[in-house]
C-alpha cells in the first residue's frame, strides 16, 4: 500500500482535519492542530508530505522517526502537532487494513470504561454551580474549570479570595458529591501559585492543572512539597524528551498530554507507560474534536494509568461547531454515567461526514486566543 495524497480541512470552532488517501483506497484520518496557529500546523503537514507521498503507510515507526529525525531541528508545538495529526491517521489507515480497532493494535483493553469529564464556567469562571448542576444530568460527576481570572505576579488577597471563592461555592452547592480540577491555565506565577494553592488546599480539588506554565517546570516538585492535591501538567509538552524532564524531576502526579500536539498515538502511548514506570496518572488534553478525542480513547483503553478524559462537549471553546457535529457515527461517543466506552469500528473508529467538512472548510475562521492585557497595559497570560 502507499501513500497518495495529504488533504487538510481547517474547520470551525478552531480544528484541522488531515485526511491521507492510499492507492488501495483506504483513508485515513487526523486531527493535527494547535490551537490559535492552524495554519502554521497545515503548512508542516504539507511539508511532511513531500517525504510521506509513495511510502508505505503501515511503517509507522519508521514514518513517525523519519518525520522527528530526518528534519535537523525538531519539536516543539507546531512540527509535533504535525507529527501527531499524520501518526493519528495512520493508525487509522492500519486499523481499517487489518479490519480492528487500534486499541487492539496496542495489545487490546485494559479496561471497559473510562471516566470523562466537562468544562463550566467559560474563561473567566462563573456561573460554575449552574454549569455543574446541568451537566450532572446527563451522567456528569466530574469537572475542571479556570482556577482564576488574570493574576499578577504579585497580586492581593482579593484576588486571591474570588477565585477561592468559586471553589467555596462548588462544595457548599456539591460537597463531596462531584470532583473538579482547577486549571491555572498557566495563568498564575510561582510566587503566587504557592499563595493560591495554600488557599484552596482545604477544599480538596481533584488536581490542579499547569500550576505555573510549562516553561516553569522546575517548580513543581516545589508546589508539590507544599499541597497534597495532585498536580497535572502536559498540554504544552510535545515530546517524550519533554515529559522525562518532568517525571524525573518528580511533582507531577498526572500527565495531560494532547494526542494532537504530542507527536500522536505512537508518541502518547510512550508517554504514558513513562508515566506509569513513576507511579504517575495519565489525562490526556482533549479540548478539540472527535479524531483527537478517539485518538485519546485509543491510548486510555490500554492504558492502565488513565484515570479520566478531557472532551469538549459544551466548552466554551467550542464557538461554531460541537464536538460531534462531523462525525456520522455519533453513538459510538455515546456517554453512560458519564463514562466513555471502547470505539470497536477498525482503525480509530471514526466516520467523518467529508462532504461536510469539505462545506465547512470553506468558511474556516482563523480562531485566535484572546490576548489579555492587566490594568496597567502590561500582558497577562490568557
Ligand atoms: O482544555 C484545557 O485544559 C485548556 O487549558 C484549554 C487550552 O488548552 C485551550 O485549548 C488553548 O487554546
Ligand atoms: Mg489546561
Amino acid at each position: 500500500m502507499k501513500i497518495t495524497k495529504l488533504t487538510t480541512y481547517r474547520l470551525p470552532p478552531r480544528w484541522m482535519f488531515l485526511k491521507i488517501e492510499t492507492d488501495e483506497g483506504i483513508v485515513g484520518w487526523g486531527e493535527p492542530v494547535i490551537e490559535g496557529r492552524a495554519r502554521s500546523v497545515e503548512a508542516a503537514v504539507h511539508e511532511l508530505s513531500e517525504y510521506l507521498i509513495g511510502q508505505d503507510p503501515a511503517r509507522i515507526n519508521d514514518l513517525w522517526q523519519v518525520m522527528y529525525r530526518g528534519g535537523f531541528y525538531r519539536g516543539g508545538p507546531i512540527l509535533m502537532s504535525a507529527i501527531a495529526g499524520i501518526d493519528q491517521a495512520l493508525w487509522d489507515i492500519k486499523g481499517k487494513a487489518l479490519g480492528v480497532p487500534v486499541y487492539q493494535l496496542l495489545g487490546g483493553l485494559v479496561r471497559d470504561s473510562i471516566k470523562a469529564y466537562s468544562w463550566v464556567g467559560g474563561d473567566r469562571p462563573e456561573e460554575v454551580v449552574d454549569g455543574i448542576k446541568k451537566l450532572r444530568k446527563i451522567g456528569f460527576d466530574t469537572f475542571k474549570l479556570n482556577g482564576c481570572e488574570e493574576m499578577g505576579i504579585i497580586d492581593n488577597a482579593r484576588k486571591v479570595d474570588a477565585a477561592v471563592n468559586t471553589v467555596a461555592q462548588i462544595r457548599e452547592a456539591f460537597g463531596k458529591e462531584i470532583e473538579f480540577g482547577l486549571d491555572f491555565h498557566g495563568r498564575v506565577s510561582a510566587p503566587m501559585a504557592k499563595v493560591l494553592i495554600k488557599e484552596l488546599e482545604p477544599y480538596r480539588p481533584l488536581f490542579i492543572e499547569e500550576p505555573v506554565l510549562a516553561e516553569q517546570a522546575e517548580y513543581y516538585p516545589r508546589l508539590a512539597a507544599q499541597t497534597h492535591i495532585p498536580i497535572a501538567a502536559g498540554e504544552r509538552m510535545f515530546s517524550r524528551f519533554e515529559f522525562k524532564r518532568v517525571l524525573e524531576a518528580g511533582g507531577l502526579a498526572i500527565l495531560q498530554p494532547d494526542l494532537s500536539h504530542a507527536g500522536g498515538i505512537t508518541e502518547c502511548y510512550k508517554i504514558a507507560a513513562m508515566a506509569e514506570s513513576y507511579d504517575v496518572a495519565l489525562a490526556p488534553h482533549c479540548p478539540l474534536g472527535p479524531i483527537a478525542l478517539a485518538a485519546c480513547l485509543h491510548v486510555d483503553f490500554v492504558s492502565r494509568n488513565a484515570v479520566f478524559q478531557e472532551q469538549s462537549m459544551g466548552i466554551h471553546y467550542n464557538q461554531g461547531a460541537e464536538l460531534l457535529d462531523y462525525v456520522i457515527n455519533k453513538d459510538d461517543f455515546k456517554m453512560d454515567d458519564g463514562h466513555f466506552y471502547p470505539l470497536n469500528k477498525p482503525g480509530l473508529g471514526v466516520e467523518i461526514n467529508e462532504e461536510l467538512v469539505i462545506e465547512r472548510s470553506k468558511n474556516a475562521p482563523d480562531w485566535r486566543n484572546p490576548l489579555w492585557r492587566f490594568p496597567d497595559g502590561s500582558v497577562a497570560e490568557w
